[in-house]
């Protein structure tokens, strides 16, 4: 068996956080953001060519609209954007008064969109904690609270079949699992999948953004640990893992024609000046081949 291979797809192109990788079937193009320049870029696979649009607040994820346009998180608000107007429309706002935000999000197999945010981050990895929640938004904008003392809302995925839905709190180090109504939208029967065991930490990390192939394993990228590793949700154990030439690995994607290239993006965001001249390719994209799995395309949001 040929082992993976890594290789730098978009060179620095994430001065912060690069975050939430979203493979575009259709124009064979990679979303992801910057979440604190509020950075939404566009990467075309075919051209190589990168655009992008920046707003004003953090950005935590942006998710293609079937109507046109983005869905973001922008601070506390979920909103859509106009690309070419850069017009933000304010769809739903959340944890007023605080100085929470939005992370990570994506959508289920109807196109609602799930979102969930996180305490203030003052150095990466340390939030003001339990204040972070997950939620639903409805294709008419209806939003509801599903789970509540998050510490970093993160990744999240659903099996084949929408029976089950991963979900990832960073701080406690842990992947779980809900039983998963795709009908009505609810989450149920919280249990953990994966977790990283104390005395792990540089091995491991922080689990921090997710996504499944379709074996029905779970890819899962390692904040702080320079790794993505695949895990077998069922028995918890780790099946593969992949070197990254960066610490902070943020999030994974699957992507290319034929959905069998992982995008990988990182973080470049506050790390020390002594392991930033150590690596240079901080806050690039990366890609990694040969792999012996595929993956999913992702949903759009319906509304
Ligand atoms: O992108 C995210 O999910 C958070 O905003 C980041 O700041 C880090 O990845 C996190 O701290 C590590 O878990
Ligand atoms: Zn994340």
């Amino acid at each position: 068996m040929s082992s993976p291979k890594v290789e730098v797809a978009i060179k620095n192109c994430c001065p912060t956080i690069g975050e939430g990788p979203h493979w575009d079937e259709v124009t064979q193009s990679l979303l992801y953001v910057d979440i604190v320049t509020g950075g939404i870029h566009k990467w075309d696979s075919n051209t190589g060519v990168e655009e992008k649009i920046n707003l004003d607040g953090s950005v935590g994820f942006a998710v293609p609209c079937d109507r046109g346009g983005y869905v973001v998180g922008l601070n506390q608000t979920i909103s859509h954007v106009d690309w070419t107007t850069k017009a933000v429309t304010t769809l739903a706002e959340v944890e007023q008064g605080t100085k929470n935000r939005f992370n990570d999000a994506k959508c289920d197999a109807l196109g609602r969109l799930w979102a969930g945010t996180m305490g203030f981050e003052s150095i990466p990895g340390i939030v003001s904690g339990g204040e972070g929640n997950l939620y639903s938004l409805s294709a008419d904008h209806k939003i509801t609270k599903h789970v509540g003392s998050i510490d970093i809302s993160n990744g999240m995925d659903w099996t084949d079949d929408n029976s089950v839905m991963y979900y990832i709190d960073s701080v406690p180090r842990k992947v779980f699992a809900f039983d998963f109504n795709l009908q009505e939208g609810t989450v149920s029967n919280q249990r953990t999948v994966v977790e990283f065991p104390i005395g792990t930490e540089s091995t491991y990390g922080l689990p921090d953004g997710m996504c499944i192939d379709a074996e029905g394993k779970i890819w899962v990228a390692c904040f702080s640990a320079s790794r993505v590793y695949r895990f077998d949700p069922e028995t918890g154990k780790t099946l593969q893992s992949i070197e990254f030439p960066a610490t902070n690995i943020t999030s994974v994607c699957f992507g290319g024609k034929n959905l069998d290239e992982l995008y990988v993006t990182s973080s470049s965001w506050k790390l020390p000046e002594d392991s930033k001249d150590k690596q240079p390719l901080a806050g690039s994209v990366f890609r990694v081949t040969n792999l012996t799995v595929k993956g999913r395309a992702p949903n759009n949001f319906k509304g």
